[in-house]
Formats: structure tokens, sequence, C-alpha cells
């Protein structure tokens, strides 16, 4: 039996796929096997030792200790597209609502509830007060061109908006949905500079911590209006107050508000809502569960963030895992402890990432002895072992 810790509410329609004479699935569980989550911050958390994956149902990983979870030997995955178009339809509605005064008006209507045969007149007259500008012909400038931001960019532009976009990083898979009307900008500073409207589709990590400051308001144009469903760590919030009492950003819209941008003029806060859509909900999971599926049962990896991408097709006999160092003579030392225990490869697959390597050895024998897995990690350099019994 496989336990799966679920640390936030999780699609039933992606959880199902588990199956329970397999699985045991419950928030508070002892010795998770895996841990599938959204939001919740995993930081203050102690690994249990049985821990071997955790699945973000979603595309951001700054809620999780990849680095510790690297260190011990645990598989992080997240589900990359899988919300992109939620997230898309709110930037979208971002950019009108930054545009047009619909919030403000909104509220105002509803003040006029009892004002009975005057309220269309009274509609007529106090209108005035919340017009706005339209997006057709402004410029849009997405930074960060991955699955959310060539989404933004193609729809954005086919609302009649000339979209720039910047990403030194871009990915050729990417690259090849962009739009060929969407100008690929290289420098920073000429792509703020040229904008009406920035939206920022980047992940939160150590290098882009407080990313728009001081220096890069200074690029951007008086009145920019800038939107982040991305992360609010992105944007530096004293730089941003005093952006806004500048008259340099009109508007700042951002899914990630906290007690500052709420207390400041000139912010549309949005309760963290780019991918709550029973579709993207539904599609993380499925995504999420499916990878950890893979990797519980058969350990194959595809969209880890800490992992290479490794699958091989099983034969009859038992399967062994391995994460070691990537330093020279690992595969000859681990293949000599598995012939030291009359193991015989029938198969095996080595692949790299960054300064680790993971190893799927397929013996011709289906069960083996479990003390292999101590052999094995006695090996300098191997920082996880598993073995999948046939
Ligand atoms: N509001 C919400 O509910 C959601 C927010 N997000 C946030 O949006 C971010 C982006 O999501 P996806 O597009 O799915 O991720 P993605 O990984 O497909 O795209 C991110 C892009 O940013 C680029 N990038 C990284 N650093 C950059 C930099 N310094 N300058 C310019 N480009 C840079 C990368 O090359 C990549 O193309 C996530 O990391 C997450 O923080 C994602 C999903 C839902
Ligand atoms: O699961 C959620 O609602 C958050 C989505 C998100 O922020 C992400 O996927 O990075």
């Amino acid at each position: 039996m496989f336990k799966i810790q679920t640390l936030n509410k999780i699609d039933p329609d992606g959880l199902r796929l588990f199956p329970l004479n397999n699985y045991e699935i419950a928030s508070e569980i002892p010795n998770p096997d895996a841990i599938v989550l959204r939001s919740f911050k995993m930081h203050d958390m102690e690994l249990p030792s049985s821990l071997k994956a955790v699945a973000r149902a979603g595309a951001g990983v700054n809620n999780i200790p990849v680095e510790k979870c690297t260190e011990k030997g645990i598989v992080v995955f997240n589900t990359p597209g899988a919300n992109a178009n939620g997230v898309k339809e709110l930037v979208i509605a971002g950019l009108l609502l930054s545009s047009r005064d619909i919030i403000d008006g909104a509220a105002w209507v509803k003040t006029l509830a009892d004002k009975g045969d005057e309220i269309p007149a009274s509609i007529e007259q106090g209108k005035k007060n919340f017009g706005g500008q339209e997006i057709k012909g402004k410029t849009l400038a997405v930074i960060g061109l991955g699955a959310i931001g060539v989404l933004v960019a193609n729809a954005a532009q086919t609302l009649g908006m000339n979209v720039i976009g910047y990403d030194p990083y871009m990915k050729v898979q990417q690259a090849l949905k962009l739009s060929n009307q969407v100008t690929w900008v290289e420098g920073i500073q000429p792509i703020l500079a040229q904008a009406d409207y920035v939206t920022l589709n980047i992940p939160l990590t150590p290098e882009t911590e407080g990313y728009i400051n001081k220096e890069k308001f200074n690029m951007m144009k008086d009145g920019v209006r800038l939107l982040n469903f991305a992360r609010g760590g992105l944007v530096n919030r004293s730089d941003l107050k005093e952006a806004i009492a500048a008259g340099k950003v009109s508007r700042y819209v951002t899914d990630f508000p906290n007690e500052e941008t709420l207390n400041m003029d000139k912010v549309i806060a949005i309760p963290h809502l780019g991918a709550s859509t029973k579709e993207s909900e539904t599609n993380c999971a499925v995504m999420a569960v499916n990878q950890l599926k893979d990797f519980i049962e058969d350990g194959n990896i595809k969209n880890s963030v800490n992992f290479p991408e490794a699958f091989m097709e099983r034969n009859d006999g038992a399967r062994i895992l391995i994460g070691n160092k990537n330093i020279p003579n690992m595969v000859s030392q681990i293949s000599s402890a598995l012939a030291s225990e009359g193991l015989n490869i029938d198969n095996m697959l080595n692949k790299k990432r960054d300064n680790i390597a993971y190893n799927i050895i397929d013996v011709t024998r289906s069960k083996i002895d479990e003390q292999l897995i101590s052999k094995l990690k006695s090996i300098e350099g191997v920082f996880m072992v598993r073995i999948i019994q046939k």
C-alpha cells in the first residue's frame, strides 16, 4: 500500500486516479511515500524519511524546499502548462480591470439601490467618474514567455494590442507557440521603456526576488499599468509604493496581495485566483497524479524540477532506482555491487541533470533481497536507492 499525503484540497478527478486497492490518501498520514500539494508552504516542515516524491499540482515551486528534497533524494514534480489557460484568462481580465474603472463603478452603482426611478438618470450623471481607456493599440510587455506568457501574448495580440516579449531563457517549444506578430525584445530596459502595460509571468526564485524595483520602475513610462499574476515577491513593495505615489504606476493588479499592497492606492487585489477554475484544478491534479503514479510504481520521471527526465519500459524482473552524485566511476561501482549479489542487469538507463544522476536498472530476477539497499547506499555519492519488486 502506498501512502499519499495531501497538503491542500486536490481535485477529486485527479485523486481518483490512485487505485484504492494500492493507495491510501489522507491529509494526515504517518510515513507518507509522497505528498501532493498546491500552495501549502513546506519550508518549515520536517521531511519524513519515508518521503520519495512531492508533486506540486501547479507551476510555481517556491513553496517547496527543492534543494533540501534533492539532497534527500526526493523527486519534486510540477505540472507545466496545466493551469496556464486559467491564468491567461485572468491576466486578460486584469488588463481590462486596469483600463476600465469597472470595480469602482460597480461598487458605486450598488449605492444607488434605494433610489428607485432616479437610478437611470443617476447612472448617466455619475458614470463620468469611471471612464477608462481601451487596450487596442496599446503596447503590452510580457516578461517571461513560458506556458502562461505565450498564451497571454497571443491572446492580447488578437485583442489588437501591440505585444512585445522578453525572456532570455525561452524554450524552443514555447517559441514555436508564440505568434509571429509578437515582437521579441532582447533587453529589459528597451522592453519596459515601450510598454503601456507590463505583465510578469516569471517564477519567483532567489534571482527574481524583488525583480521589479526602483531601477526597473525608472525604465517604465509614466502611468504604466503593472500586472502581477506570478508571485508577490517579484515586486519590491516600498519601491512600488513610491512609484504609485509618483504617478509612475497608475494601476497595480496583483493576484498576491498582502497587508502593504492591500493598503496602497491604485491597487487591484485578487485573492490568488489565477488557477482557481475547475478546468485548471482538474488538469493539474490529473497530471500530478499520473506523474506520481508512474514514479512510485515504476520509477519513471516526467516533469521533475530537480531530477532528470527518465523513462524505461519494464521487464519481468525487479527494478532498482538509484540517485547519485554526477561524478566519475559511479556506474561501474553500482554494477559491481549488483554483480556481487549475483544480479544480472537486463536493461539500464543513466540520466544526468546538473550535479545529480539517476539510474533505472532492471534485473532478470523478480525478487531482490532488500539488504542490497544498504550495500548500494554505502557507495560514496549514492544518496537514494529504491527497489521495486515485481
Ligand atoms: N496566479 C496563479 O494562480 C498562478 C501563478 N503562476 C506563476 O506564474 C509563473 C510562470 O508560470 P508558467 O508560465 O506556467 O511557467 P513557465 O516555467 O512555463 O514559464 C516561466 C518563464 O519565465 C522565464 N523566465 C525565468 N526567469 C526570467 C527572467 N529573469 N526574465 C524573463 N523571463 C524569465 C522562463 O524562461 C520561462 O519561459 C509560475 O512560476 C508561478 O509563479 C503559475 C500558475 C498559476
Ligand atoms: O493551486 C493554485 O491555486 C495556485 C497555482 C499557482 O500559483 C501555480 O501553479 O504556481
